[in-house]
C-alpha cells in the first residue's frame, strides 16, 4: 500500500466527516445560504495566496530539478492565472477586488494558514508535501463526489464550484502532488513517516474546520 492510500485509510473518518458537512452538502445540493459562501469565498482568496507561499517555498526545498519545476509551474498558475478566476468568479456574487484585498483572515483561516506557514517554514519537503496535500486532493474529492450527485440546477454559480475541482485538470495535478508525496515516502525512515502523517492528519481537520468556518461565519469577536 502506498503512503497517500495508508493516510487516507487512516482518515477516512475526518474526510467522511468533511464530504457530509452541511456547508458541502448545502453547495451540492444548491441550498447554502449566500452570506455563508461569501464569507467562506472572500477567506478562500486569503487562503489561496498562503498557500502559494507554501508552494513557493516547495520550490525552495525540493530535492530535485523536476520537482523543483512541478512546484514552479504551481506557484505560477496560482499567482498569475487561478488567482484572476478566483476574483472573476467573486464578482459573480458581487464580491469587488477591493472587498478581497481587505479581507482579514478570520480565526480559522488565521490558524490554519499559519501551521502551513510553519510546517514550509520549519518542516522537512516530505512535511510541506504532505500538508498540501488534504488542500489538493481533497478538494478533488469534494469536486467529484458532488459533480457525480448531479449539479444544483438552482444555483449556477455553486455548480460552476463544483465543476472547477471536479476537473480532469485539477485530477492531474492533485494526482501528481500524490505521487511526489509517495516518492519521498519510499526513501523516509519512521520519525519522518510520523512527521508526515502527523501534518496530513492535521490539514484534514483544518479543511473540516475551514468548511465550518463558513457555516458558522465565524469572525474575530471584535
Ligand atoms: C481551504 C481550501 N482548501 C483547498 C483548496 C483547494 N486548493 C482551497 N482553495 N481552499
Amino acid at each position: 500500500m502506498s503512503f497517500c492510500e495508508e493516510i487516507e485509510n487512516e482518515s477516512a473518518l475526518q474526510r467522511e466527516a468533511m464530504a457530509n458537512h452541511p456547508f458541502v452538502r448545502g453547495i451540492g445540493d444548491g441550498t447554502l445560504p449566500l452570506d455563508r459562501f461569501r464569507h467562506f469565498i472572500t477567506q478562500d482568496y486569503v487562503y489561496v495566496v498562503d498557500f502559494a507561499r507554501c508552494l513557493a517555498l516547495g520550490v525552495a526545498k525540493a530535492p530535485d530539478l523536476e520537482t523543483m519545476g512541478w512546484f514552479a509551474r504551481a506557484v505560477d498558475y496560482i499567482l498569475n492565472t487561478e488567482m484572476d478566476l478566483h476574483r472573476s468568479y467573486c464578482a459573480g456574487f458581487g464580491i469587488t477586488e477591493a472587498d478581497l484585498d481587505a479581507t482579514k483572515h478570520a480565526p480559522t483561516t488565521y490558524s490554519y494558514t499559519s501551521y502551513l506557514l510553519r510546517v514550509a517554514h520549519q518542516g522537512s519537503f516530505g512535511e510541506l508535501v504532505a500538508s498540501l496535500l488534504p488542500c489538493i486532493w481533497g478538494y478533488w474529492q469534494v469536486g467529484k463526489r458532488l459533480a457525480d450527485q448531479g449539479e444544483p440546477e438552482n444555483a449556477p454559480g455553486y455548480a460552476k464550484w463544483i465543476r472547477m475541482y471536479a476537473a480532469s485538470e485539477f485530477q492531474a495535478v492533485a494526482e501528481e502532488a500524490r505521487s511526489i508525496c509517495d516518492r519521498v515516502a519510499s526513501t523516509a525512515g519512521p520519525a519522518e513517516i510520523a512527521a508526515m502523517k502527523e501534518a496530513y492528519i492535521t490539514c484534514t481537520r483544518y479543511e473540516q474546520a475551514f468548511w465550518e468556518m463558513g457555516w458558522t461565519l465565524q469572525d474575530w469577536p471584535v
